[in-house]
């Protein structure tokens, strides 16, 4: 069991259910929704509804450190900002579990050593394949580049959709929601955040 709650860094207290289990709780919840497990058409979507949940979830799995720990310093002395834009994703909201859409942009600015460029988007699905908040992520993608890159400075902003805001409740279509989360040099420079805001622009 130790194993298995280890494969959960995002803090799951208990063992993993079983794929048996995670069927049956499909089966309930067709059930309860009003429609019937046993009809042709839904036989076998216990399992690929759990199938699609272990991808959807996947992110569990994985550590942004074991992602972003091969970096690189043979840059020529590049020391200015990297910057990532329009890194699509999908998450899912933790209040309603329905999808979140959107864009991350992602920036730092060197200090010796570059990380590799799809380093940054595989971060960005690692706490997108997560149940989640815009604002947690947001802050979760920032820090962990801060932490393992130690550059001058991280900015992300994330621009994205809630379904749970678009397809039921308030139902306000196309709306997005926009997130930021600054350190070092980003948050202490006017001029460096000020660069991040132009440069993501079209
Ligand atoms: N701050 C924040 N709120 C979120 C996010 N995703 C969903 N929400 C909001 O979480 C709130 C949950 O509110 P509740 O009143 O507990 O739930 P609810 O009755 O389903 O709320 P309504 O969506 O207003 O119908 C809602 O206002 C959602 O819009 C997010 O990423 N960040
Ligand atoms: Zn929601």
């Amino acid at each position: 069991m130790d194993a298995i709650v280890k494969n959960f860094p995002a803090g799951q207290k208990q063992a993993r259910p079983t794929q048996q289990e995670a069927e049956e709780a499909v089966r309930l919840l067709l059930r309860w929704a009003g429609d019937d497990p046993t009809r042709e058409g839904l036989l076998d979507t216990p399992k690929r509804v759990a199938a699609a949940y272990r991808e959807l979830f996947s992110g569990y799995e994985q550590t942004p450190e074991e992602i972003l720990g091969r970096t690189f310093e043979e840059v020529a002395g590049y020391d200015d900002m990297v910057l990532v834009r329009d890194i699509p994703f999908f998450s899912h909201c933790e209040h309603h579990m329905v999808p979140i859409i959107g864009k991350a942009h992602v920036a730092y600015l060197p200090k010796g050593r570059v990380l590799g460029l799809s380093k940054i988007a595989r971060v960005v699905d690692v706490y997108g394949r997560r149940l989640q908040t815009q604002e947690a992520m947001t802050a979760q993608i920032t820090h962990a580049i801060q932490e393992v890159l130690q550059p001058r400075g991280v900015a992300v902003m994330i621009d994205a959709e809630h379904m749970c805001m678009s397809m039921r409740g308030i139902q306000k279509q196309g709306s997005t929601t926009l997130t930021t989360t600054f350190t070092g040099e980003f948050q202490n420079n006017a001029a460096e955040q000020a660069r991040f805001l132009t440069m993501i622009r079209r």
